[in-house]
């Protein structure tokens, strides 16, 4: 990743004053939303609000848009709208490789978002996933818990399959993903134990909805000064030991081999990353 995305938040496109307010918070991307967060009286008003406001720097934050499906009266002309002037266009409710396939023409030299919230978007996660022009995927847990019927557990139980099988696809095909909204935005335990769950299984940041959010989701993402010194050590124990001619080097009991030295060196570069944000 030459970047990270610890912390991705959602603004209503129709809202100024969050729009303004993102401009000083700590997010390392931004969903400027036209999608579900925006009334139908108020899409073609929040379209040229958004259009104006990325005309203006939003400092190293991603700018992402999220369009209207191209199955309503909106998705086109927010896909026209946005063909330039934004990092990506996230596409909603993507079901199927061919849902890019229209978005990418209208948007020729941008990077493309899928929302992967509907049963086929997991049925088909890995053609999704493969598409040339995916960025990212981005986990909707809201619509999917919709289509499922499912309920809201903290253990995130009826989710476990759909996420599990985009992250594989995500990883496959060497795409970011990001994971789902925590609802509570009240409620800081719940999200730091819901940011824990989808770091330890491997989501590169998660989706947030309220500027509360932030602090935790950065610090949960970001590798700890524990495993930054850790991934030091391990990169120079197992330097040490190919120059004595050995493929195996132990650090605290345990074996280093260079898979191990991959995932340190990962570490050091989001670190690094990190760093270079928020300067
Ligand atoms: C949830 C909210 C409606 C709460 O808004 P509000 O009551 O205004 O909150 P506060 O009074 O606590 O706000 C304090 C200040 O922070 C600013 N603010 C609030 N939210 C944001 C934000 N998202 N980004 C930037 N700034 C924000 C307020 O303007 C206040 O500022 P100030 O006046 O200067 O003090 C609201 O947070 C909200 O609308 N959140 C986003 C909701 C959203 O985008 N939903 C759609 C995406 S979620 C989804 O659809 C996921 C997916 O598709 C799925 O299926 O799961
Ligand atoms: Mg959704």
């Amino acid at each position: 990743m030459a970047r990270p995305y610890r912390s991705v938040l959602y603004i209503p496109a129709a809202n100024a004053r969050a729009m303004e307010k993102a401009r000083t918070l700590a997010a390392d991307a931004i969903i400027f939303d036209l999608e579900d967060a925006v009334a139908p009286a108020e899409k073609a008003g929040a379209r040229e609000l958004l259009a104006e406001a990325l005309r203006s720097d939003f400092g190293g934050r991603a700018r992402i848009v999220r369009i209207n499906g191209l199955d309503t009266e909106w998705g086109e002309a927010d896909a026209r709208a946005f063909a330039t002037g934004a990092d990506a266009v996230l596409v909603p409710k993507v079901s199927r490789g061919e849902d890019l396939d229209r978005v990418a023409a209208l948007v020729p030299q941008t990077p493309l978002w899928a929302m992967m919230e509907t049963a086929g978007g997991m049925l088909n996660a890995a053609e999704i996933a493969r598409h040339p022009r995916l960025q990212a995927m981005v986990m909707g847990t809201n619509d999917l818990a919709k289509e499922l019927n499912a309920r809201f557990r903290p253990d995130r139980l009826p989710m476990m399959q759909g996420l599990g099988m985009c992250l594989l696809a995500a990883k496959a095909h060497g795409k970011i993903i990001v994971d789902g909204v925590f609802n509570a935005f009240k409620d800081q335990d719940g999200l730091r134990a819901e940011c824990e769950q989808g770091r330890d299984m491997g989501f590169d940041g998660k989706t947030l909805i309220h500027p509360s959010q932030l602090e935790i989701a950065n610090e949960v993402f970001a590798p700890s000064m524990t495993e930054i010194e850790l991934s030091r050590r391990q990169i120079a124990a197992f330097e040490e030991a190919t120059a004595q001619g050995k493929g195996v080097a132990v650090v605290d009991g345990k074996i280093v081999e260079n898979l191990h030295v991959a995932t340190a060196r990962a570490t050091l570069d989001l670190a690094d990353a990190i760093a270079r944000m928020d300067a």
